[in-house]
């Protein structure tokens, strides 16, 4: 022990650790120690104490979770390992309270944590940027409600709430174990001592706070093991009465499932506070034998938008006839529809299966493929049975499913139709598909329009919809991020090439419904080559618009050229590093009065330096409207200059 404590000071950050002689352990020999907090741990438990936490009951929510957990681990380590501690003994959680002389306590037959064990998890914050996160909510002045504790691994300290001292004893499973107790005040320090102790697992035990007696209660305590811990997978108990109910809920039939219940599992298994927007029953025989219970969120958490990494170590649980083998397991469903919670409970895997063996397992491929299939097949029939839901769903996941597209070839059909726009023909927060959008367009009509941008309302405004919007040609506006890479790829859709507004080469009729003249060619010939001149290196090319309306000019991509939103956000994944800016084709409306005024300055005086002004000035307009006009400085400065030349000539 000494040598591993050595060990641990040598690593720790100055850890101090004093030998307090006076107090001694049960067996004489050995002292107790008193360890110091790190740092970071002292503010995070002051923070935990004093600001985040507003609902005292949380603690025993937290216990009851971790030992569950150990009893978990203990379950599972049984299954190869025959030297265990009390192999025998039940698995349970056991509370007693006292509320005459407010006690409390929660012991587990679990896996117990060795010194080094206690040392590294009640002394530490096992996750990085937990305090940083915790400071600034406490700065937002928001709480630490049930939703977010249980992310950041700080369970345990919640206890110091309710308490000023807390006693952990504790055994563990593995053969000639010594017992250890670990007390501490959460001020700063805590200490450590050996004791005899029989059995496996672990007791934390404290005496409550005058202010939360209630927590002594019997009635109490049982009212809050229902809210939050009934579904938990081990009995617990309060004296010799189960305050829970064990059920495997996955391994019932639909018509026994009743909705409040399930939504309650949600809300365990998922550590979730709202109920689920869906669930999925599936129970499978065959080839390989399998029962789940899906649940859809009916949010998605911020960090899971456009950050795939976060779906990595995502999944539902895995059972293995009954019994938890892994809590996130990614093996089970593709990394687009990790964001989908619940339960997979099948026979067809050996208890003892390893998490390689997990993955590499045919049979856990085949239910992944079985399982993404009916999935998908929940989400067509959502679309179809309850739109509501299903656009809730999609406004949500709806960036998720997308990157299926381009990882899931097998679905990709089926996941295209799940795609819904916006489209200058919806309605603000309606929806059209490909299919509704190819039923409805004109027999003339041979592309599929669509416009990317930041928003609805800024691509409403965009010059490049004039024409279609003139003509009633529908256009589909991509306004997620993720659409500029997505959309692209389809190409096509029932034989219809999918074409953005942005492409220099789309077929535009020449004849324009309005009376608005073009100029001739004779006079056009001069204005686009003094746009050429006055932007250089700026653009591609200046060349007469067939596509707009009531705008002077605009900005197109050549054919082979890059989407401007596709640029931009390529941009921003490479820092702007290496990116030279894609030049783009000017379009100039030669019927619009700008134009035509331009035309008519040119003949009068070519050399008016407030022609080159206003052509620059069109230019970064177009520029503005597509949200890529670095610098307004230059833009405000040519403007002021033309204002004082229109106030002038008055
Ligand atoms: N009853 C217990 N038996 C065995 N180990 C325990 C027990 N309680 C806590 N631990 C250990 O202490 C660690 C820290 O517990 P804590 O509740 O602070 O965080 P966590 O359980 O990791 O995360 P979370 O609070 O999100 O569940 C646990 O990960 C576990 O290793």
């Amino acid at each position: 022990m000494l040598t591993s404590i050595r060990n641990f000071r040598n690593t720790s950050q100055k850890k101090q650790r004093k030998a307090i002689m006076s107090k001694k352990s049960k067996n004489d020999t050995a002292p107790v120690q008193e360890f110091e907090y790190k740092a970071e741990m002292k503010q995070l438990l002051d923070l935990i104490v004093h600001s985040l936490y507003t609902h005292p009951e949380i603690f025993l929510r937290e216990l009851i979770s971790n030992g569950s957990d150990a009893l978990s681990k203990v379950r599972f380590n049984a299954l190869t390992d025959q030297d265990i501690l009390d192999k025998e003994s039940e698995l349970a959680i056991r509370l007693s309270i006292d509320s005459k002389e407010l006690t409390f306590a929660i012991e587990d037959s679990g896996v117990g944590m060795t010194e080094e064990e206690l040392i590294a998890n009640l002394g530490t914050v096992a996750k990085s940027g937990t305090l940083g996160f915790m400071q600034s909510l406490k700065e937002q002045q928001k709480e630490l409600d049930g939703n977010l504790i249980g992310q950041f691994g700080v369970g345990f300290y919640s206890v110091f709430m309710v308490t000023e001292e807390v006693t952990v004893e504790t055994r563990s499973a593995r053969p000639d174990s010594q017992a250890y107790r670990w007390r501490s005040s959460g001020q700063g320090t805590y200490t450590i001592e050996k004791i005899e102790r029989a059995q496996r697992g672990t007791k934390i035990s404290f005496k409550l706070k005058e202010d939360y007696k209630e927590f002594a209660e019997e009635y109490r305590v049982e009212q809050i093991v229902k809210k939050y811990s009934n579904f938990v997978d081990f009995p617990i108990y309060l004296a010799d009465k189960q305050l829970n109910s064990i059920t495997a809920l996955w391994q019932r039939s639909k018509n026994e499932l009743k909705d409040e219940e399930v939504n309650e599992f949600y809300k365990f298994i998922a550590n979730d506070y709202k109920d689920p927007l869906d669930y999925l029953p599936i129970s499978v025989e065959g080839m390989v034998s399998f029962k789940s219970l899906l649940f859809l969120p009916s949010e998605a958490p911020p960090e899971l938008l456009y950050r795939q990494g976060e779906l990595e170590n995502r999944g539902p649980q895995l059972y293995v006839k009954k019994v938890l083998i892994q809590n996130e397991c990614r093996d089970l469903l593709p990394e687009y529809l990790r964001f989908i919670s619940g339960v997979v409970d099948t026979e067809d895997l050996s208890l003892n299966v390893s998490r390689e063996v997990v993955q590499s397992s045919p049979v856990m491929a085949k239910i992944r493929q079985i399982l993404t299939s009916k999935i998908l097949g929940w989400f067509e029939t959502l679309a179809q049975e309850q739109p509501e839901k299903f656009r809730t769903f999609y406004k949500a996941f709806g960036p998720i499913i997308k990157i299926g597209l381009n990882t899931d070839f097998t679905n990709r059909e089926k996941l295209i139709e799940l795609l819904r726009f916006e489209s200058t023909k919806t309605a603000d927060d309606s929806y059209v598909t490909l299919k509704e959008y190819t039923e409805r367009m004109g027999s003339e009509q041979k592309e599929i329009y669509y416009l990317s941008g930041a928003s609805r309302s800024q691509l409403l405004a965009h010059p490049n919809l004039e024409y279609f919007q003139e003509k009633g040609i529908e256009v589909l506006l991509l306004t997620d991020p993720v659409d500029v890479f997505v959309i692209p790829s389809i190409h096509e859709y029932d034989k219809k090439p999918l074409k953005s507004l942005e492409k220099a080469d789309i077929d535009f009729s020449k004849e324009k419904k309005d009376d608005k003249e073009p100029l001739a060619d004779n006079l056009l010939a001069p204005v686009l080559q003094l746009f050429r001149d006055t932007l250089g290196e700026s653009v591609e090319d200046v060349i007469e618009s067939h596509r707009l309306v009531s705008s002077p000019v605009t900005l197109v991509s050549g054919k082979d050229g890059l989407d401007s939103q596709m640029e931009k956000m390529m941009k921003m994944m490479q820092g702007g590093i290496n990116m030279p800016a894609g030049k783009r084709i000017l379009e100039v409306n030669t019927a619009h009065p700008i134009i035509r005024n331009i035309s008519g300055m040119i003949i009068a005086n070519a050399g008016n330096p407030l022609i080159k002004t206003a052509i620059r000035q069109l230019y970064e307009g177009a520029l503005l409207v597509e949200g890529s006009l670095d610098s307004t400085t230059d833009f405000l400065s040519r403007m002021n200059e033309l204002i004082e030349a229109a106030t002038l000539s008055r």
